[in-house]
């Protein structure tokens, strides 16, 4: 297996997202971190850009032992002169100076000829290994620069002592084989390349960052340069962990490692995340919220049947918590009573059904069904005495500031089918309670009636209490719903199937005759 270096720029190129300024202690605690998994250069700075960050180097070169630690500097004097100030106490320093090299930059932005873009690419390599015997060097924007003018660029660097040969598509506009062909190419061409060690830095902007790094591996480079999370300029860097487990699950095909402590990866991520308030998307691979998450039923029946179907990653590999079968609109009765049985319910059958089709529903309203939710339509099973007697087959409401308040019902009884009233009240939970009324026919007493919010958010469940009096008889009934009026409508119900089960307990003849009573009366 070929040992790949890993050159970390979380702290440097990372840093270079707009947005993002980390503190001496905050880039010292992520230096950390990347030495816990295992990088092998941390790029901790460009010590001329400001007096902070010449001191966060500083300290990172101080006190982070185990690996190489460098700064960036331009290919001028001063630069290279900060940085080795600020690498001095480093136990392995590097100074890894640039220069642009592709004609877009030499024209517009240096304003130099090659020749000069050569000369001093000469000298700043010549500058820096005075001070360091690790002198990385840069060529920025080689993915547009002249194939042949690169070669002339690797073998000045090589002749002035540079240990390596950073070829950047600063831009992300390679394709992978472009990619790969330039470094064979540049590896073919160079003289005295055999003294350098050939380097990938890869950028996102066509999202193609991680196959280059990959292309570029295949192609048999030495060192990859990226950052944790895929943060930096613009669209990013390549995201060291994608890469680390693309040579860690395709072993056969790349045969190549970065050595990474993998299961530091989540870890690493989470700090890069929180100190750089860079948010990691949920879909992104291998460090996203989703990246170990299955929704939809068949993904779930196949994970719980065998968790290889649709893992090729395991979770703890990198760290992360255990596989999520996340419940919602598309999970099927196997996760759903896999994850109910988790929750302490045994349900089979035309139970398992029931509560399966009420959950269907609610997620065809809600966003997200928590697990409070769950077990609210479990709670609800368990007591549901519709069962027995009356169920809510449709209400219609019309409320409002001016007019009466109106409500339509359908209910449904096991013997009559369908019976239908509409009412009018003081507010739209009294017409209903009217239309109830009117269709079973009962003469109730309402004692108590509260709505309490189960969940957060707009679309929380809510959950309606209901007391209910009759004669001796008093019964509750509790109902959930995203929607108020619905679940007051259904726990009024369920209260008034409780009086017509207790008035059974007690006159089971009276209850018969109260029966067809209200057919007479449909
Ligand atoms: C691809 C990359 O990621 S490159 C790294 C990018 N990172 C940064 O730029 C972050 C830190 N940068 C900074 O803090 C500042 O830009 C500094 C301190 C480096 C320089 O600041 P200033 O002196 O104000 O110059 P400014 O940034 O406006 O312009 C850059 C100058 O450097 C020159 N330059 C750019 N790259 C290089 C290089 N590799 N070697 C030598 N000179 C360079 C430019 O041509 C320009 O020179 P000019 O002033 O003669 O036109
Ligand atoms: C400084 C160099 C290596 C860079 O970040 C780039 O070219 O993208
Ligand atoms: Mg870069």
């Amino acid at each position: 297996m070929r040992k790949i270096d890993v050159f970390d720029t979380t702290l440097r190129d990372g840093e270079q997202s707009p947005g993002v300024s980390l503190t001496q202690e905050e880039k010292l605690e992520i230096a950390r971190q990347l030495a816990r998994l295992g990088v092998d250069i941390i790029e901790a700075g460009f010590a001329a850009s400001s007096k902070g960050d010449f001191e966060a180097v500083k300290r990172i070169a101080n006190e982070v032992r185990g690996v190489s630690i460098c700064s960036l500097s331009r290919s001028v004097q001063s630069d290279i002169e900060q940085a080795w100030e600020a690498l001095k106490g480093a136990e392995h320093p590097r100074i890894h100076v640039f220069l642009a090299t592709s004609p877009i930059h030499m024209q517009y932005k240096l304003r130099m000829t090659p020749e000069q873009v050569l000369e001093q690419t000469d000298a700043a390599v010549r500058l820096a290994r005075k001070f360091v015997s690790d002198v990385e060097f840069s060529a920025e924007d080689a993915g547009r620069s002249e194939p042949d003018f690169l070669v002339k660029v690797a073998e000045v660097a090589a002749k002035a002592g540079a240990t390596v040969f950073n070829v950047p598509d600063t831009v992300g506009y390679l394709t992978p084989a472009e990619y790969a062909n330039l470094f064979r190419y540049i590896r073919e061409n160079a003289k005295g390349i055999e003294n350098l060690k050939l380097s990938a830095h890869c950028h996102d902007d066509l999202g193609l960052a991680a196959a280059n790094t990959l292309a570029a591996i295949e192609a048999g480079i030495d060192q990859v340069e990226g950052t944790i999370n895929g943060i930096g300029e613009r669209a990013g860097n390549v995201a060291l962990e994608e890469v680390a487990l693309a040579l860690e699950t395709r072993r056969n095909i790349y045969q190549a490692t970065f050595g990474f402590d993998l299961s530091q990866i989540a870890r690493t991520s989470r700090l890069v995340s929180k100190l750089t308030g860079m948010v990691v998307q949920p879909n992104k691979a291998i460090v996203g919220a989703n990246a170990f998450a299955h929704e939809s039923g068949i993904h779930q029946d196949g994970m719980l049947k065998e968790k290889s179907t649709y893992e090729i990653i395991r979770p703890e590999t990198v760290g992360m918590a255990d596989t999520k079968l996340v419940l919602g609109k598309h999970s099927g009765r196997h996760a759903f009573k896999d994850h109910i049985t988790s929750l302490g319910y045994e349900l089979d059958g035309e139970a398992l059904n029931v509560v399966f089709r009420k959950f269907k529903e609610l997620c065809d309203k809600k966003k997200y069904v928590t697990d409070e939710d769950i077990l609210s339509l479990l709670l609800e099973y368990e007591v549901d005495s519709s069962k027995v007697a009356y169920r809510l087959e449709y209400m219609q409401v019309s409320c409002g500031t001016q007019g009466i308040p109106t409500a339509t019902i359908g209910l449904v009884d096991d013997e009559q089918g369908l019976l239908q009233e509409a009412a009018v009240g003081n507010g739209a939970f009294d017409a209903i309670s009217n239309a109830i009324d009117r269709i079973t026919g009962e003469q109730v007493e309402l004692l108590h009636y509260q709505i309490d919010s189960v969940t957060g958010g707009h679309d929380a469940l809510a959950e309606v209490r209901i007391q209910l009096r009759q004669g001796e008889i008093v019964a509750n009934g509790r109902a959930v719903s995203t929607d108020t009026l619905e679940a007051g409508a259904r726990a009024y119900i369920d209260a008034i199937n409780r009086i017509i089960m207790k008035r059974m307990d007690t006159f089971g003849r009276e209850y018969r005759r109260l029966k067809e009573q209200v057919n007479l009366h449909a």
